[in-house]
């Protein structure tokens, strides 16, 4: 009989040390042939890690963790596992996540992952469809201007004066939203102004072209007037005091200092300033503020960079008092510099364009501006068509309890605007983006040539196109093409130095009265080499980049053609919104080439489709 002793193990070889079976039953074949069994795959297959590399060792021989926060934590991988890289959570913030996949949040994803190409630019910041829902339900009993608590005179003024020819004007969703909150009359108003110490701080986001100014300007103006009444009566009841005063000095015969006239000067100290970006929104603003005062009677000056200095200090200081400022923060940045005073008395600062306003070439300017007019501030009111992200974080940080009145449609473009697109690499083209771009203006134009009824067929049914571009430079070279090609066409940009002409135009696009000694916009070089070429009757258009389109309100402009594909979504909302405004209908046309984001293009057609917000 065969005895196996630990040593002699074949299958155990070091285990059988330990193994319960060394025992003699280990020579039984069964055993053996099955130990064999389990032996024979190792020695043919690799183990699954036989790729990796062996672990690094720590100089006391542990191994090292990878960090998968670095920057080289991707490199070598053979497979994308973004969710790796996530830091894990910090202890006990569980807690606070929602549930995953719940109600509105769930279908908000679904909603956004639509948009697949502009998730990579991801421009603009989001607002809950559950938010707007609830905004809906909560403005649909506002239905007319009465319904506002506005001083009698500002009431009446919105249908003589502000929307003069409108009957039946009903306020837009924006003005039901910020009108009663800016006078503290809707339900968070009348919570918090008992325990209002400090100033209040608002964003006022809604679409383009639905009536933001008005919106911020009504309560403003009432809240000055309201300002002006208790200041009177305080001045009363002082003159009364110095009276009594100065009769009780007499019959003691007490020899005192005469106080004198008070010397409260308030000339070159607004009550509100309206802060614009472009000296063509400092006029535009500025309008419909005077067209107001002629009803409410108060004191409103623009002042821009287009205008004489003498001219700007005479507006600002001639004046025995001044209710109300439009600038441009550079200006008004320069102009505080040198007279701080014009600072002193700033109880509303609006910033309109605010997007703009705090983006990086102006927010130098504004942002002082804000700070040195914070101690007498009561209401500061930024106002945009669009909040992008950038704004947002910003806001976060530095106004934490600014108050968002928002609207429905924020970020969407009106169904009632469609986007249409040409192919500029097809026929007959060939990647000529002028060429498209005038023959496009041609085709629109000639249907409203045909309608033309008059003699030479002018002035009768005037369409007015403007066509977007990115980059100033083109603007300029896109404007004398088109005017090569007959087309009536004027460049709005800072490069170009025919500002009369420009701001001529721009009247002529605006609604807003030419100066009657012009020869006026129509005349245009129509010749080309010195041949009269054809011309386009009928038909204006401006060239302009995209500072020119911000604000300005082109109620009149049915056509926009965007020569350039957009940057952002951002973009898209304000170009496309000189079109489709307040209530109307609208066409924008993309011109697409190489290279152009053909997918960017296709989502924001199919959101405008279905009236999505855009993201
Ligand atoms: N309640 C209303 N009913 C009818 N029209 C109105 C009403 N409120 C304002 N409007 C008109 O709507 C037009 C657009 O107004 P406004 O320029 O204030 O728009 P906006 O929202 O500031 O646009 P943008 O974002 O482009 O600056 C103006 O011509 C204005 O007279």
């Amino acid at each position: 009989m065969l005895r196996a002793t630990p040593s002699l193990c074949l299958f155990c070889e070091v285990r059988s040390v330990l193994h319960p079976k060394s025992s003699p039953w280990l020579q039984s074949r069964q055993y053996a042939s099955k130990q064999l069994q389990r032996r024979k795959p190792a020695r043919l297959e690799l183990s699954r890690r036989v790729a990796e590399a062996p672990p690094k060792l720590s100089s006391r021989g542990k191994p090292i963790q990878k960090r998968t926060g670095s920057p080289f934590a991707a490199m070598n991988r053979t497979r994308v596992n973004i969710r790796e890289s996530r830091p894990s959570p910090p202890p006990g913030s569980e807690k606070r996540r929602k549930p995953p996949g719940r109600g509105i949040e769930r279908k908000e994803k679904r909603q956004d992952g639509d948009f697949r190409a502009l998730k990579m630019q991801r421009a603009l910041s989001n607002v809950s469809y559950q938010r707007r829902s609830s905004i809906k339900e909560e403005i649909n009993h506002i239905q007319s201007f009465e319904q506002f608590p506005l001083l009698p005179v500002v009431q009446e003024s919105i249908s003589t004066q502000a929307l003069k020819g409108m009957e039946d004007a009903e306020p837009t969703p924006i003005q039901r939203v910020a009108i009663p909150a800016l006078l503290g009359t809707d339900n968070v108003g009348k919570r918090t102004r008992k325990r209002r110490d400090g100033m209040e701080q608002f964003l006022l986001a809604a679409e383009t072209g639905s009536g933001k100014t008005l919106a911020y300007l009504l309560p403003i103006i009432d809240a000055i007037k309201h300002a002006e009444a208790r200041e009177a009566e305080q001045a009363k009841a002082e003159e009364d005091n110095a009276k009594r005063k100065k009769e009780e000095r007499k019959a003691g015969q007490l020899f005192e200092l005469d106080p004198g006239e008070d010397a409260f000067d308030s000339s070159g100290r607004p009550r509100a300033i309206i802060l614009v970006p472009t000296a063509e929104l400092v006029a535009q603003v500025t309008t419909l503020a005077k067209a107001l005062c002629h009803k409410i009677k108060f004191r409103v000056s623009g002042i821009s960079s287009s205008i004489s200095p003498t001219v700007i200090k005479s507006r600002l200081f001639a004046q025995a008092s001044i209710d109300m400022l439009v600038s441009t923060p550079h200006l008004l940045a320069s102009i505080a510099d040198a007279e701080p005073r014009v600072l002193s008395r700033v109880s509303h600062l609006v910033i309109d364009e605010a997007d703009s306003l705090f983006d990086r070439s102006f927010a130098k300017e504004t942002t002082p501006i804000i700070d040195r007019s914070t101690p007498t501030l009561k209401q500061l009111i930024l106002c945009s068509a669009t909040i992008p992200r950038s704004l947002d974080n910003y806001l976060r940080t530095r106004f934490p309890d600014i108050r968002r009145l928002v609207t429905p449609n924020l970020h969407a473009i009106p169904r009632r605007v469609q986007l249409g697109v040409v192919e500029v690499d097809k026929e007959p083209y060939r990647g000529n983006k002028s060429l498209a771009c005038a023959d496009t203006i041609w085709t629109i134009g000639k249907s409203a040539a045909e309608h033309g009824t008059g003699p030479d067929k002018e002035n009768v049914d005037t369409k007015r196109i403007i066509v977007f571009v990115n980059e100033r430079d083109t603007a300029k070279e896109v404007s004398e093409y088109l005017v090569s090609k007959g087309i009536d066409a004027i460049a709005l940009s800072r490069a170009v130095d025919n500002v009369e002409k420009q701001a001529e135009a721009l009247a002529d696009f605006t609604g807003a009265a030419l100066p009657t000694t012009s020869p006026g916009p129509t005349s245009v070089p129509l010749s080309t080499k010195g041949r009269v070429a054809r011309s386009l009757p009928n038909t204006k258009v401006l060239v302009a980049t995209d500072l020119g389109s911000r604000g300005i309100d082109t109620t009149a402009v049915r056509h926009v053609i965007l020569y350039d594909v957009p940057h952002t979504t951002i973009d898209f909302i304000h170009r496309l919104g000189r079109t489709g405004r307040m209530g109307r209908r609208g066409r924008g046309i993309v011109l697409v080439g190489k290279g152009d984001r053909r997918d960017v293009v296709k989502e924001v057609r199919e959101g405008m489709f279905m009236g999505k917000a855009l993201i």
